[in-house]
Parts: structure tokens; sequence; C-alpha cells
């Protein structure tokens, strides 16, 4: 979908990191309507697609010499590795620069400290492939609002867009709409797995569970009742999916489970600082 913002963007967008995440950004960015010729990759492994995308215009691992041009860094490289991969970025990020990362754990001090630029830190989730992700934002205090809305083009073109002001919030959002789509897909997995312990074929289980967990999210994603009211609507009183439920709702359930996983990862982000 056209977006206007990113389309009068005249500076440099730079993504460092053109992975998994980096390179969905890279497809709504352009999908998006942004010149190909305003962005440039640095990542000393990228792959054939992103390759390929120099034909049209990125400008590949670009030399130092293109710093100050830079309007948005826009950083997606693991956190492990951002102490390495930030020092060479630094060298690009000019005054006016803002230094946009989706890493895990990774805080707007830390990225102040090694890159400077005015920081957002975001984090996005992989739905961002069809543009159907969800990420969430925070500025530092010395972002402008025109950097902010720059920066808001650029993760809205992947879906949509929540704001916040408080940086604490993002170690349990990265647990819980960063991290989340792998619970939905090991919902898949071990629905098609329990399938086939009811004796059901594999293939048969692996197509029943996948299109059930697509066509639901499609529901929920269309719908406007709560996902409460969605799962109330396939429960009949003493029917099936009352047993089931009773089941996964009863203690332990998928609520403790949940609450612990969530835990978990929170927790992970918060080490991921360190
Ligand atoms: N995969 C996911 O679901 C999500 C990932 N993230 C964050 O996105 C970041 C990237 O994750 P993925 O895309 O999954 O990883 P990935 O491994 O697919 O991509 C990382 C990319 O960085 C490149 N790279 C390595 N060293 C570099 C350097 N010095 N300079 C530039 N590029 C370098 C690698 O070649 C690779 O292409 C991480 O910080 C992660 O926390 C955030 C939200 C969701
Ligand atoms: O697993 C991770 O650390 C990254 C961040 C959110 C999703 N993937």
């Amino acid at each position: 979908m056209a977006n206007n913002t990113l389309q009068n963007i005249t500076g440099t967008i730079l993504l460092a990191g053109a992975g998994k995440m980096g390179g969905a950004m890279l497809t709504g960015w352009l999908a998006g309507g942004l010149d190909p010729r305003r962005v440039a990759v640095i990542d000393p492994h990228v792959s054939p697609e992103i390759a390929a995308l120099e034909a049209k215009g990125v400008a590949l691992n670009p030399a130092v010499t293109t710093a100050g041009t830079i309007e948005t860094l826009v950083v997606a490289v693991k956190p492990q590795m951002f102490r390495e991969a930030g020092a060479k970025l630094k060298p690009f990020v000019a005054d006016k620069t803002s230094v946009v990362s989706i890493m895990a754990g990774t805080t707007i001090a830390s990225l102040q400290d090694v890159c400077g630029g005015a920081v957002v830190r975001a984090m996005p989730n992989t739905p961002a492939a069809i543009g159907r992700g969800i990420t969430v934002a925070v500025a530092a205090p010395d972002v402008s609002s025109g950097q902010r809305a720059v920066a808001d083009a650029l993760l809205r073109a992947t879906g949509s867009v929540e704001w916040v002001d408080d940086e604490s919030l993002m170690d349990a959002v990265t647990a819980v709409s960063g991290s989340g789509p792998a619970y939905v897909f090991l919902l898949a997995e071990e629905l098609a797995r329990a399938g086939v312990e009811a004796g059901l074929p594999e293939a048969l289980a692996t197509r029943l569970a996948r299109e059930t967990v697509a066509g639901s999210g499609e529901l929920l994603h269309q719908s406007e009742l709560a996902s409460s009211t969605l799962r109330q609507n396939v429960t009949s009183p003493g029917g099936t999916t009352a047993a089931a439920l009773s089941v996964l709702m009863g203690e332990p359930g998928l609520r403790d489970l949940m609450i612990r996983a969530i835990a978990a990862a929170t927790q992970r982000s918060r080490e991921l600082a360190k």
C-alpha cells in the first residue's frame, strides 16, 4: 500500500542487518513506495533476494563516505552482535540521523552510547513479512516530530504500530508480540501432533491444524468480537469443545503455562540488556 511519508523521504535509510526481520521490513518499505535509491543495506551475508535489489537501486555495503547523508539508521542485527556492529555503524550517524533499533532487549541508553543519534526503540514481529505485523515503539526525548514521523512510516510499512512512552514496557512487549508468533506456530504443531495421537493420518492432521490456526487468526482479525466471545461461539454446552477446554482451562492449564512462558521471555529480554 502506498505510504505518503515513505514516498516523501529524501534522505537515505541505512538498514544494518537484512536478515529475517530486516529483510521483511525492507520488502515492506519498497512495497509501500520508498524509492529503492533511498535505501542502503549493510550486511556481510546478504541473501540472494537482497543482493538482487542492487539492480533496483538499493546500495549494498556502502562506504562510510555516505555518512552525513543517512537520515535514518535501522539496526536489525542480533542483540549479541550489537556492540561489535554498532561501533562500525557509528561513523554513519550524523547530527540529525535518527537510529531505529528493532533489537530485543537493547536499551535506548545502550544505543545512544554505542551509535549516538536520536533513538527509537521498536519491537516488530514476523507477520511483518506479509504486512500484518504489529510493532511497539518508544522514542527517546530528543527524537524530533519529523524523525518520529519517518520512523512511524518505516515501521507502519509492515503492519500496525503502537507508540508507548515507557521504555520499561518493551521487555513484556517483546515477550507477548515480538516472540508471540512462535507460540501460535507451536500451537499449530501440537494440535497436529495431538490429531495424529487421536488417529488421524499425519498429512491430514497437519493440514487441519494449519488451516484452523490460520482461519481462526483471520476471523479474529476481521471480527469485532472479543476473542473470548469467538471462543464461546465454538463451545456448545456439554459438547466436544467444552470437553477440551476443561483440560486447557483447568489447573494447571494454558493460563499458568502462558504466564510462565511470558515471564521467561520478559526476563530474557531484560538479560539481553546487560
Ligand atoms: N525474528 C524475529 O521474530 C524478530 C527479531 N527481532 C530482532 O531483529 C534482529 C534480527 O533478528 P533476525 O532478523 O531474526 O536475525 P537474522 O539472523 O535473520 O538477521 C540478522 C542479520 O544481521 C546480519 N549481520 C551480522 N553481523 C552484522 C554486522 N556487523 N553488520 C550488519 N549486519 C550484520 C546477518 O548477516 C543477518 O543477515 C534481532 O535483534 C532480533 O532481536 C525483533 C522482532 C522479531
Ligand atoms: O527470539 C528473539 O529474541 C527475537 C525477539 C523477538 C522475536 N525474536
